[in-house]
């Protein structure tokens, strides 16, 4: 480690994972994921509860690397489930704290990333971060409005790989990020897509909660008419509706699997349904670029692709073959939030930027649930 430099550790807690990185300045010299056991995750009544096990895991992993934390200069743990705030990277505070206990907007995995990294950071007395969370809300006001007085459009998608990849363009165009327009679409198990206008997500998809293409496990926006006619059938409980449209929605409500490769695999062997159905995301996620293309008034500096999704290639010339017109198409498969991670809790420690105070109070906070 060079002098003056600042080892972090970085923390991004996903479903059935938790990713670690140890990293000197922005160069990562230790990268793992601790896959957990499904069986040992259903002992825990919620996410929250699988802090104390989670943490334990990501110690002893450190401790069996032999990489001392004593010599850590910050911890920064992916923000979860909170109050809209603006991008950036933010001081863990005991408002976050409460905030993410308690699931303030629902419980996510990630809400693990900002407990897990304060409680490292505390015993060592270093800072604790947490960069770009679902939450990032940078919405335009006229995006909020969704038809119906009683429920607002909500900001939760991807902040932190769309932010991150974004960045990482406008560095490709000798350009800051706030001087481009770009809609920024992650493709992962979720699928966003975010209207990038001169720094800020001005609007997007929420991709937690039925809205925007369906994706590997989720429904993204149905039929509305149809949707409260099967609520109210009595045929359904409330969590089973709500599992449908977020984990057994998309691929896997029409194909049984969340899995691109496989579907792939599928299609290759002649199954029409699979190809349809593919062809189908393909088509809807076309559609909602076009869609964020109208935001920007067709001022587009360039369309990024990321997320697992992206290593398709026939499924990028799909999507492709809608939206070519619009703009440049750039492409970064997979996503490396660990990296983005490190990066924020850097500008912070080299005063690049100052750390943002929880909550924003420029934000209205009303949440609707
Ligand atoms: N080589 C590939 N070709 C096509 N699809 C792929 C490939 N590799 C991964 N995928 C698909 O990408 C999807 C998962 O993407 P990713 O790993 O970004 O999601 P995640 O991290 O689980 O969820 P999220 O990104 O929403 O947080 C899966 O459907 C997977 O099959
Ligand atoms: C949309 C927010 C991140 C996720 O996919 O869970």
């Amino acid at each position: 480690m060079i002098e003056n430099e600042h080892r972090i550790l970085v923390i991004n807690p996903g479903s059935t994972s938790t990713k670690i990185g140890v990293f000197d300045h922005d160069r990562v010299i230790f990268e793992k994921t601790l896959r957990h056991d499904i069986e040992k995750l259903e002992q825990y009544t919620s996410i929250i509860d699988q802090y104390e096990f989670r943490k334990q895991a990501i110690l002893e992993t450190l401790d069996r690397e032999g990489i001392n934390i004593s010599r850590l200069s910050a911890v920064c743990g992916r923000g979860g489930l909170l109050r809209p705030i603006e991008g950036g990277t933010y001081e863990v505070n005991k408002m976050m704290l409460n905030d993410l206990r308690r699931g303030f907007a629902g419980q996510h995995a990630s809400n693990l990333g900002g407990i897990i990294a304060y409680e490292i950071a505390k015993g060592l007395n270093i800072p604790a971060y947490i960069v770009d969370p679902v939450v990032v809300d940078e919405m335009a006001p006229i995006a909020k409005i969704s038809g119906l007085p009683s429920i607002e459009r909500k900001s939760i998608f991807h902040a932190l790989n769309q932010k991150a990849v974004a960045r990482k363009v406008a560095e490709k165009y000798n350009k800051k990020y706030e001087e481009l327009n770009l809609i920024v679409t992650h493709m992962g198990g979720g699928i966003t897509v975010g209207v990038h206008q001169k720094g800020k997500v001005v609007d997007v998809n929420n991709g937690l909660h039925g809205d925007g293409p369906f994706s590997p496990e989720r429904a993204g926006t149905v039929p509305a008419g149809d949707l409260v006619a099967m609520c109210f059938s009595g045929e359904f409980f409330r969590e089973e509706v709500m599992k449908m449209l977020v984990g057994q929605g998309g691929l896997v409500g029409y194909l049984g699997t969340n899995d691109a490769v496989k579907v792939e695999k599928m299609i290759a062997n002649d199954d029409e349904k699979a190809e349809i159905v593919y062809k189908a995301m393909a088509y809807q996620i076309g559609k909602e670029i076009g869609a964020a293309s109208c935001v920007l008034k067709g001022k587009v500096d360039a369309i990024v692709l990321t997320g697992g999704l992206a290593y398709g290639k026939g499924f990028i010339q799909d999507i492709s073959s809608y939206i070519d017109w619009i703009a440049d198409i750039i492409v970064y498969p997979g996503e490396n939030e660990l990296q983005a991670l490190a990066e924020g809790a850097l500008r912070v420690l080299t005063n690049e930027e100052k750390a943002k105070v929880y909550p924003n109070n420029q934000i209205q906070l009303k949440v609707f649930n």
